[in-house]
């Protein structure tokens, strides 16, 4: 992967598009991408609202910042008004909350194809349902032809608590499973997958376990609700010193005119092939992007 391609999303900040204050600070945060919400943080009553504000927010959007709009549900009553709404701001992404299937990403799609011709906006989608968990692999197969537009998948561990009824405990206990189900369907189809939020937004210490365990799971980022968490997330999901040096070490050694032509070689007493030197060149590749 080259740095042009890579995109870091090691903090996603969900802003409530209702909350002028939290609004303002957009400009001056070191998130990698804000997601404007639309959905979930929105009342009913202040749904029209929250959507015929979106122009304005996006007329003073940061440019480094990558800019996404989550709209309501396209079953749902709102949901058709906010896609165009949001498509007319031409976001980074739309993200579609409750995805059940791989037709809810080709419904939404389909509908930006007609307002979106260049295919500029990204579809980004929330796993958060029983059915959208168990249809996974085939919503992330969609990943695997661009003109589908799905990018990211991003977990909704609120909703899956409140549709299972399993308990989000500290630990994540009864999660872990699913959530490593989204990161291989994920990795099948070629999409960045984002965690869910820490809820508990004074816990420094617990959101700081709960990113390293995300990156340790191969998670691209985390998704956060308060700026007190951006900080940690990108730390956490940057390369550290260490992973740098063995990645320098590797690409080093494989640049070795006695190694240049082996497939294998030891390094440090360990066997190193060309997938851990590809593996390094896209860790250097990815850190050069973040240090930019
Ligand atoms: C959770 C909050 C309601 C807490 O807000 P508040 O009590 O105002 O916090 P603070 O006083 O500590 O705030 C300090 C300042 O920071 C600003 N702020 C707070 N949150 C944000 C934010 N998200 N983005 C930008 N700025 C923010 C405050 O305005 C304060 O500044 P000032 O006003 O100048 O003093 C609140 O943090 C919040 O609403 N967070 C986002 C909630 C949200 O978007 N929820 C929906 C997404 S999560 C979800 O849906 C999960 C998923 O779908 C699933 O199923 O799991
Ligand atoms: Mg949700």
């Amino acid at each position: 992967m080259t740095e042009t391609q890579i995109r870091p999303r090691r903090s996603v900040l969900y802003v409530p598009a209702v909350n002028d204050r939290a609004l303002a600070k957009i400009g001056q945060l070191s998130c990698d991408a804000v997601v404007i919400d639309l959905e979930d943080s929105v009342a009913p009553s202040e749904k029209v609202a929250a959507r015929q504000k979106l122009a304005a927010i996006f007329a003073a959007r940061p440019q480094r910042t990558e800019m996404v709009v989550r709209i309501n549900a396209l079953s749902g009553e709102w949901g058709a008004d906010d896609l165009a709404a949001a498509t007319a701001c031409k976001p980074d992404a739309i993200l579609l909350p409750k995805v059940d299937t791989a037709r809810d990403v080709l419904e939404a799609g389909d509908l930006l194809d007609e307002a979106d011709e260049d295919a500029a906006i990204a579809l980004w989608a929330m796993v958060e349902t029983p059915r959208g968990l168990m249809n996974s692999a085939a919503i992330a197969e969609l990943g695997r032809d661009p003109a589908s537009r799905l990018a990211c998948f991003v977990a909704g561990t609120n909703d899956l608590a409140k549709e299972t009824g399993a308990l989000l405990t500290p630990d994540r206990r009864y999660f872990l499973p699913w959530l490593m189900q989204m990161v291989l369907a994920a990795r099948a189809g070629g999409l960045d997958l984002i965690d869910g939020v820490y809820n508990d937004f004074r816990d420094a210490e617990g959101f700081s376990r709960e990113c390293a365990e995300a990156a340790n799971m191969g998670f691209d980022g985390k998704t956060l609700i308060h700026p007190a968490q951006i900080e940690v997330a990108n730390a956490a999901f940057s390369p550290s010193e260490e992973a740098l040096a063995e990645a320098r070490a590797i690409v080093g050694a494989f640049a070795l005119a006695e190694n240049r032509d082996k497939g294998v070689i030891g390094l440090a007493g360990r066997m190193v092939e060309r997938l851990h030197l590809a593996q390094a060149e896209k860790l250097l590749a990815k850190a050069a992007v973040i240090g930019a």
